[in-house]
């Protein structure tokens, strides 16, 4: 069975593959690479990743087999306004930028690095555009399901291993026994990392790890045990999870559009629901900019900056550009206040 070059049907080809070569590039344009996929992003860029790093060769991966399970998986994200396919895309391509950090050389094994890139592809499955406070509040069955515990992080992983047991969808078939065990551990670790209510606990181990940090003589890190190897590899996925305010002004804009968008049809539905609107949901009390600064100065740059810390000084550029991000956000603030999109 024979695939197309890119993964996926296009009749912009040379456009999609020019963008393609910067598959290795911080802020890359995802909104771009949606429109000329034909609304295949994930698979597109995953599928690139995967061919980038040769996965496919390492672990005997059937193209045909890795195509069918992408475009299933995208098929299972939910038309949302931010919680779609082409954030998954983003996620799972700011991931396989983060993981060629200098200071990382060597340091993560193939299965490592697979782990991560499938547990980003993954990790917002099926999300159904509303909070775990929202599905808890209103007794969703996802709640009544994972007993209100990382209701939508352990969803997400449900889905995206029920989706592997198909033959025809089974990228892990030539796996060992062994290898699968440690792949399925290690990216159930990664996901359930990406739930908001871990984050001070996560950054508070990090900068732990960046104070008693040890590298070898060309400034690589050393991780001895499994602990401190899946703490690096939660925290990257959480950047990559966190990363629209470290993109380029144009494209986190566009990421705030629709955040807020999503945000709002909640409220929405609290308002028609007689339930109190949640913080930030309310689109008749919107402070778009100051929701924005607040988020960096008290969860992204925090946690950006101890990252930067660590794999100094291969973040140092995005840490710059969230800097000045904020600062434009911040100086919009101050102005009379004006839609976010303009
Ligand atoms: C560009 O703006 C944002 C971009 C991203 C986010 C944001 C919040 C939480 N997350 C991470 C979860 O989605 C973690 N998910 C949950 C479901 O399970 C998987 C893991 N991301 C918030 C943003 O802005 C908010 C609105 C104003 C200030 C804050
Ligand atoms: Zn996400």
């Amino acid at each position: 069975v024979s695939v197309p070059e890119l993964g996926v049907e296009t009749s912009h080809t040379d456009e999609l593959r020019s963008l393609m070569s910067h598959i290795n590039d911080w802020g890359l344009d995802t909104f771009r690479i949606e429109d000329l996929s034909c609304q295949r992003p994930l698979t597109a860029i995953t599928y690139k990743i995967f061919q980038e790093r040769f996965l496919l060769r390492t672990y005997a991966i059937e193209p045909h087999t890795l195509i069918s399970y992408l475009l299933t998986l995208e098929d299972h994200y939910q038309q949302v306004p931010y919680h779609n396919k082409a954030h998954g895309a983003d996620v799972c391509q700011s991931m396989h930028v983060l993981l060629n950090a200098s200071a990382l050389d060597g340091v993560f094994t193939d299965l490592e690095i697979m782990s991560a890139i499938f547990a980003s592809a993954v990790h917002d499955v099926d999300h159904p555009g509303v909070t775990n406070q929202f599905l808890i509040n209103t007794r969703n069955d996802l709640a009544i399901m994972y007993n209100d515990e990382s209701v939508l992080e352990n969803h997400h992983l449900a889905v995206a291993f029920k989706l592997l047991q198909a033959d025809e969808r089974n990228i892990f078939s030539n796996l060992t026994p062994k290898q699968i065990k440690t792949l399925r551990k290690m990216v159930i670790d990664m996901v359930l990392a990406t739930d908001m209510s871990k984050h001070m606990q996560l950054l508070a181990d990090l900068k732990t790890m960046v104070e008693s940090k040890k590298v070898t003589g060309n400034n690589i890190i050393m991780l001895e045990s499994y602990d401190d190897r899946i703490q690096v590899l939660q925290n990257m996925i959480h950047c990559a999870d966190l990363s629209n305010p470290t993109k380029p002004l144009d494209i986190y804009i566009k990421w705030t559009d629709r955040i807020m968008e999503e945000f709002w049809r909640q409220g929405d539905k609290e308002r028609d629901l007689g339930l109190e609107i949640s913080p930030m949901c309310d689109r008749h009390v919107a402070s778009v900019e100051k929701h924005q600064v607040g988020f960096i100065e008290f969860i992204v740059h925090p946690l950006w900056e101890t990252w930067a810390d660590l794999v100094y000084p291969d973040a140092s550029a995005i840490l710059e550009t969230l800097e000045q991000n904020r600062d434009w956000y911040q100086a919009r603030l101050s102005s009379p206040s004006s839609s976010s999109s303009t």
